[in-house]
């Protein structure tokens, strides 16, 4: 007796995406690159996306107001969790500032230590990416642009972020879908971090490069893959109001396919984040206007040192 089932509802590596929506690109599955396995093909269908599935979101809005005499463009893509674009939070000039001064640097080819073997003997291929850590006023470019986004930010303390950490992936790379939440097994695993700041709040991910194809920033449980634009920034939430990991916020790099990709973390610890203080903790969320529109939020001063003055 033939299953009355349709074959693809019994391959589990069939999407459920590919019978509604349009696939533009038939080309992510095919290719191979090192760290494959760490992308199942539903997450390849989620990269290969070009629409969101949920036009009709209500969740979704776009908003814009005037901050120190500049236009914020706030794109909300989703509000469980908070997910934004800042669409042109950076000026061009001094986004290719910033990659210019990135790309000069020496980078590391960035190890990711398995949570189920942190021997590293099976290999770091979740991600295939150059990296380095950068302090937040490490010159005038890091520096304007931090100060920039403390700024528009004053919701969150950035000044207790982690260094900013600058990714460049070339054709192949990729970052498989992760928790920037951190997790433990206890305490006694803490790092200063940890006990000092805090565990990851949020994420601010300021585009400086975009690759010609592929490279989006996936989350597979939403799902949804961004593609934004040079100066962009993404900001979303990995952390909920009772200190736990958001499930959700799960994401990664989509591998390259053309073309190469640059980006500059900062990952934002939760300690003396007045969002905390602007939300009513009965809330499940976090306080999302104080996020997307945070005038009034009296502003958090620049800690740049003082240049030495020239001795007499
Ligand atoms: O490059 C991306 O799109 C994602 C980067 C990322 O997940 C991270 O730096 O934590
Ligand atoms: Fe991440």
């Amino acid at each position: 007796q033939p299953s009355p089932i349709p074959s693809n509802v019994l391959d589990p590596t069939a999407s459920p995406f590919i019978h509604n929506h349009e696939r533009k690109h038939e080309i992510t599955q095919d290719l191979d690159f090192v760290g494959k396995n760490h992308w199942s093909y539903s997450y390849m269908d989620t990269c290969d996306l070009r629409e969101f599935p949920l036009h009709d979101d209500p969740d979704m809005f776009c908003t814009r107001y005037v901050m120190d005499y500049m236009w914020v463009n706030v794109e909300v893509l989703a509000t469980d969790p908070i997910l934004l674009v800042f669409h042109k939070f950076y000026s061009e000039k001094n986004a290719h500032a910033f990659r210019e001064y990135i790309n000069q640097k020496e980078m590391d080819l960035q190890k990711v230590v398995d949570q189920d073997d942190p021997s590293g003997a099976a290999g770091h291929t979740s991600r295939r990416a150059n990296g380095t850590w950068m302090e937040h006023y490490e010159n005038e470019i890091t520096s304007t642009l931090f100060d920039f986004a403390q700024r528009r930010l004053p919701s969150l303390n950035l000044h207790g972020a982690e260094q900013w950490h600058a990714l460049s992936y070339q054709q192949g790379g990729h970052y498989a879908p992760h928790h920037d939440f951190l997790y433990y097994t206890n305490e006694t695993q803490w790092d200063w971090w940890m006990n000092e700041m805090g565990n990851r709040l949020a994420t601010f991910l300021a585009v400086l490069e975009t690759a010609d194809e592929g490279g989006g920033t996936i989350f597979p449980q939403l799902p949804y893959v961004v593609h934004p634009e040079v100066g962009d920034v993404m900001l979303w939430l990995n952390m909920d109001v009772t200190d736990h990991s958001i499930a959700k916020s799960l994401h990664g790099a989509c591998p390259i396919l053309k073309g190469q990709k640059t980006a500059a973390t900062l990952w934002i610890r939760i300690r003396d984040s007045r969002l905390s203080f602007l939300t009513d903790l009965t809330e499940p969320q976090y306080n999302l206007k104080q996020l997307i529109d945070p005038r009034g939020v009296p502003a958090i001063p620049s800690q740049k040192p003082k240049a030495k003055q020239p001795q007499e």
